[in-house]
């Protein structure tokens, strides 16, 4: 007859709730301690119908609703190990007493980069230039100079602040607008920007914020850039606009749908430049998370101060 496990030995289902992220999920496996199962979701199949042994969810992008909170009875933890949480039942995690963790500015610089890039990549043209060069063709196109243009950023905060520096560093003429700015300051940023860069998180309310009164009162040139959320542009208004000819160029990290069918018109239109939501997606910021959820993780089992607690 086998005796009952010690309590120490007792192993903790822990559920990585997205199908995507797998190299962060390799880097967290090698670090947990051996009691810690961690297992990645069916996507085929709801969350709250594979979650209820879960000690631990994992979300990152993909929805951990409020079925998935209840049905998980002894669930200690929903560690984030990201800045963006809308994906996140949290009023079901606070009513169950249940803690979530986020991670807020690990990922700042390289998301800032992200978005950088993107400016970068469609002010210069980089699709056509590496088509140009495919066609030995020189000095054609012809892209656009960012120095002494002006940035709007929306949303002053971790990531936006980041960018804001490389802009400065680039002599760009830098603007923002934050949650307390009014109507009018977010309607001059984007009518007096060349560059309109979005970093505020997906609330009430700012999904749907960038619409057709907004892309209607930017610069027929302008370059929009989202690295924040999908659901902060209303795409039906953006695929109008840029059908309409209107805009420069959109370089889009995040998707409304995650991940995103590449073969929408939106992102079969030429002006617009999709990446696959890979703003932190660097060996530093993937190494960083792995040992925040680690500790946070341990820290839930031994009830100990969890790190950067949202509830
Ligand atoms: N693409 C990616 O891989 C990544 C995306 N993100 C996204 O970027 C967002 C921002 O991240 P952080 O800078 O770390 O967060 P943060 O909390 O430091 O900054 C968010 C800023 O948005 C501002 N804000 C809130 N409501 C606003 C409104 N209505 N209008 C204008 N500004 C408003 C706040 O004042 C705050 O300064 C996250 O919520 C996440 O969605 C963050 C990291 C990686
Ligand atoms: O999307 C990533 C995040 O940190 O938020």
């Amino acid at each position: 007859m086998g005796s009952e496990p010690e309590a120490q030995d007792e192993v903790w289902p822990i559920i990585w709730c997205y199908d995507g992220w797998l190299p962060l999920k390799e880097r967290l496996q090698r670090i947990l301690p051996p009691w810690a199962a961690l297992r990645v979701l069916d996507p085929s199949r709801p969350l709250s119908e594979q979650c209820a042994d879960a000690k631990v969810l994992i979300p990152t992008t993909g929805p951990v609703d409020a079925a998935a909170i209840y049905a998980a009875a002894d669930l200690r933890l929903i560690a984030q190990p990201a800045a963006g949480y809308a994906n996140i039942a949290v009023d079901a995690a606070r009513q169950r007493g249940v803690p979530v963790t986020i991670a807020p500015g690990l990922n700042c610089h390289s998301t800032a980069e992200v978005a950088l890039m993107l400016i970068l990549m469609l002010a210069r043209r980089a699709d056509d230039v590496r088509a140009a060069f495919a066609r030995r063709v020189i000095g054609d196109p012809v892209g656009t100079e960012l120095h002494g243009k002006t940035l709007g950023i929306v949303g002053m905060g971790q990531v936006g602040s980041c960018l804001a520096a490389a802009a400065r560093g680039l002599g760009m003429h830098v603007i923002g607008v934050g949650s307390k700015s009014s109507r009018a300051d977010l309607e001059a940023l984007l009518s007096g920007s060349d560059v309109i860069s979005l970093h505020c998180h997906s609330t009430p309310q700012t999904r749907g914020m960038i619409g057709a009164a907004e892309l209607a009162l930017m610069r027929p040139r302008a370059l929009l850039v989202n690295t924040a959320r999908g659901d902060v542009i209303d795409d039906a208004a953006l695929l109008e606009a840029l059908q309409a000819g209107r805009l420069g160029g959109v370089g889009l990290d995040v998707h409304t749908v995650e991940p995103a069918d590449p073969e929408a018109p939106l992102y079969k239109h030429p002006k617009v430049l999709a990446l696959p939501h890979c703003g932190n997606t660097t060996e530093e910021v993937y190494a960083r998370n792995a040992e925040l959820l680690r500790d946070n993780i341990v820290a839930a089992r031994e009830g100990t101060e969890l790190r950067h607690r949202l509830c």
